[in-house]
Order: C-alpha cells, then structure tokens, then sequence
C-alpha cells in the first residue's frame, strides 16, 4: 500500500490541507519518523497519524526540513506520480547533494527526458537482457560457488557485491575487485546518509556520506577522464566494446551539446547506486523468506526443477524466455517486494496547488509502501509510476530471478542468529548482515 508525502505550503485558500501535526518546530516529524524506524515497530509512524486523523489517506506533516504532504493511498500516489504538469522531482537538498545535482532527481523533466531515453534502453530492453543474462549467470554461479567454501559470511554484503559488479559489468565494463570493493564501501557510508538528519558535523551519519560522496566523485572523475582518453586513441576502432559509459560519452542533444564530466559522473553515481541496493536486498529477503517457509520453498524449487526437465538436450544455463516463464518464482519476488518495501519513500514536489480527494496539496511530495496492503488491482506499485518508473525494473527481476534459480536448485543458508533484530534505515535488513553459511546441497 502506498503512502506518499508532500511538503505543503501552508496557507490554504479554496481547499483545505489534509489533517496532520507539523511536529516540533525546526526538526517536525523527524524525531518520531526516526524513533519509530529505529524501533523494531516503523510502522508505529504512520498508525500515529492513522489513530489521530482517521484513515484519510493524506497527512499534513514536517519532514526531512519542509512542511509536507504524506499520502498513503495508492489512488492518490498514482494520481501524483503520473502528474508531470503538476508535480516534478522533490527530494530533499540534503538528499540531492548526495545523490548529485545533475542526477535524475536534480534536473529539469525535458533533460531527465532526455537522459532516460539513452539510459532506460541499454539497461531494461530485451537485447540488453539477453546479453546480460550470461554475464548475470555466470557470476551468480561462481559467487554461490565461492561462498559454500567461504564459512561465515555476512550473506548480505556477499550480495550487495554481487549486484554491484552486475551494474559496474553493465555501465562500465569494469570487472576489477579492488575498485568495486572500494567503492561499494563508500556507497555503504553514502546511503546512511540519505535518510538521515542532515547534520554536517565530523560523527554524523550525513557527514560521512558527504565524504563518501567526494571519493565517489574522484574514482568516477578519473573513470570518465581515462575512458575519453582511451576513446580518443582508439577513434575509430570498431572492436571496441560499447557499455554505457560509451554511450552517456556520445550522446548529443538537439543542439549538438554533449554531456559534461560532472553530468556524467552524477548519473553513474545515481544508477550504480540504485543499480545494486535494491537488488541485493531482494535476493536476501526472498532467500530468508522461502527458507522460513518450506512450503512455498519447495514449491518454487518444484518450478525450477520442471522447468530443466523440459529443457531441449545440449541447453546449458537458462535463456531469457525461461526466465520469463517462471510464474511462481515471479510471484515470489513480487511478495518480497510487497513485504519489504525497499523504496520506503519517493518525493515530489508540487508545483502549484492540487486538488487530490478534498485537499490541496503543493509543495514537495514523497511515498512510502504502506504495510496495511488491501490487495487492489494496480495498487501495487514497487517499482513506481509514471514517468519515473524504475528503468531498472525488468534488469531487477532478471538478476534475482537467476539468483534463486541457482540457490533453490543447490544451495541453502543457514543463518548464525535467525532471530537477529531488523534495522528499518536506510533499508531493511537483519542487524547481523544476515550471518550464515552457505551449503550445497548434496
Ligand atoms: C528490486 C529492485 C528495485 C526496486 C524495488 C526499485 C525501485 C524504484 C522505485 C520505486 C523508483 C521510483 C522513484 C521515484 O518515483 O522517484 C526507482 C527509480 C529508479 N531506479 Fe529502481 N528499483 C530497483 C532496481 C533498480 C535497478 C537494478 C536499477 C539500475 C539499472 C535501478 C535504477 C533506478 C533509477 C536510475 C531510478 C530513477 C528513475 C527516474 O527518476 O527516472 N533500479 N526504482
């Protein structure tokens, strides 16, 4: 169930805002939005606002430094979300110093336009799919390989590396351990700050993430500048291979303008990020799941098993239509995705008063997933909606699906502290990393 905020510019005149507290002054919501998600009860947030007002679907509220608007319907958040005359891009300027400017929720929504339709093909097309599927299996199975022999690993780490060399493969061809390690360390510090109170002061959570931001900028800096150099010796080298470093380098728009180093670096930092995070999550939590059903374990293991029994004699690893033919592993992810809500929040910003239900909304607007899910057709929406829908939503689906396909069939995970407390923020997770081993079946 969705819940979407929006910063309101108070001072209503033909409509009324929705109900709502704007909290303590300076910080607002923020103290209780952070004790609730630091509490093993986030949702205790949101039933605060749900016993005092009344289920009306949109809050009037103080968050992350604006007055705001959260709306948990999933009619209104689609009303916003596919609203690009009322609404652009809102998130907060702190967020937006992380994640960068020039990035897609720093820009205007003619050059975010622009930028998706060179970006959203090369990464989510079926050719792109299909051409990544061998990469994405191959590392899958060697990883899964590596882990059994490993002991104790922390198996979220262990994936978050995992989906992070998919994206570095994807965008930039890169395949060398030390730089990926490097720089997934520093997107570890960099999400810590996203939704964390923007304090700048040498301790806090933000300010290490704006450390981290400033290594990023330099090791990506330094990508950029080699790969021009390299593309400038090799000018006309038609062996080159082309990933999407290439193609943000030569992309041009109406007036034969091309993108700038910083812009280039910004829309990496963006999609490695979101690129991997999200992922990764996904594939623990459906693993932890479906070991703690057995049940709905051995049935998607059934699935995949039926499906290598039909395979023509001479297939090796799976093809992207098997992948698309796996209606109970789908339904899996989907549950996953429902229960855990990775994206906790969008945000959008009004830009002149709406009209949504009975109440005005302006100003800034962001949406969690709401855990009192009444399924509804079309209320589901874990990938967004509307213009900025996840450009990453099929490349997501493929890699998790590939992973459980090769965990199911030969592997299982057991964890060190089952019962390990969950961390809500920035994302959530089993306080240990999820500790485990991982063994091969025999
Ligand atoms: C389970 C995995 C994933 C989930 C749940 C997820 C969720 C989302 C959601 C809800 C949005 C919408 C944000 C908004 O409306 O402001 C989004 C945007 C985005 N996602 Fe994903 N995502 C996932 C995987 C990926 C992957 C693999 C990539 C990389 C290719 C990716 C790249 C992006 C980018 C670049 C945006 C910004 C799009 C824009 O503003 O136009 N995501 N994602």
């Amino acid at each position: 169930n969705h819940l979407l905020y929006e910063t309101a510019q108070l001072g209503s005149k033909r409509f009324a805002l929705p109900p709502g507290n704007l909290g303590w002054p300076f910080i607002g919501n923020m103290w209780s939005f952070l004790r609730a998600f630091k509490s093993p009860y986030p949702d205790s947030f949101m039933d605060s606002f749900l016993s005092r007002y009344g289920n009306t679907g949109m809050y009037k509220a103080f968050m992350f430094g604006s007055p705001s608007v959260i709306v948990t319907s999933a009619e209104a958040c689609k009303r916003v979300l596919n609203d690009d005359e009322a609404f652009g891009s809102g998130w907060p300027p702190s967020t937006m110093k992380l994640i960068g400017e020039n990035s897609f929720i720093g820009i205007s929504n003619q050059e975010h336009k622009r930028l998706r339709r060179i970006t959203a093909a090369p990464v989510n097309g079926y050719d792109a799919l299909a051409t990544y599927l061998t990469y994405i299996e191959k590392i899958v199975v060697s990883s899964l390989d590596k882990w059994g022999n490993m002991g104790e690993i922390e198996f979220l780490t262990e994936l978050r590396k995992l989906t992070f060399k998919i994206i570095m493969y994807i965008f930039l061809s890169s395949e060398s351990e030390t730089i990926m390690e490097a720089l997934e360390r520093e997107y570890t510090m960099l999400n810590l700050g996203v939704r964390a109170m923007a304090i700048n002061i040498p301790g806090f959570a933000y300010y290490k993430a704006l450390k981290a931001r400033k290594n990023l900028e330099a090791t990506f800096g330094s990508i950029v500048r080699g790969r021009r150099m390299e593309r400038e010796r090799k000018e006309n080298s038609k062996t080159m291979k082309r990933d999407m470093l290439d193609a943000l380098l030569e992309a041009e728009d109406e007036d034969g303008r091309r993108l700038s180093d910083e812009e280039i670096i910004d829309v990496l930092i963006m999609y490695l990020n979101a690129g991997h995070e999200s992922s990764g999550h996904t594939m623990m939590w459906a693993t932890i799941f479906l070991q703690q059903h057995p049940h709905f374990l051995q049935k998607a293991k059934a699935e995949q098993e039926e499906m290598i029994k039909k395979r023509p004699v001479g297939q090796k690893g799976l093809t992207l239509k098997e992948v698309r033919q796996m209606p109970y592993l789908s339904k899996v992810i989907d549950e996953t995705l429902r229960v855990v809500t990775f994206s906790l929040t969008v945000f959008r910003e009004a830009k002149h008063d709406v009209k949504i239900s009975a109440y005005k909304l302006s100003n800034s607007l962001l949406s969690f997933l709401f855990n009192d899910f009444i399924p509804k057709a079309g209320s589901f929406l874990p990938f967004g909606a509307g213009s900025r829908l996840c450009p990453g939503n099929d490349l997501a689906k493929l890699e998790i699906s590939v992973f459980l396909h090769y965990f199911l069939l030969n592997y299982k995970l057991e964890r060190v502290n089952p019962e390990s407390p969950i961390r809500y923020l920035p994302h959530s997770k089993p306080e240990d990393n999820c500790l485990g081993r991982i063994k091969r079946l025999v």
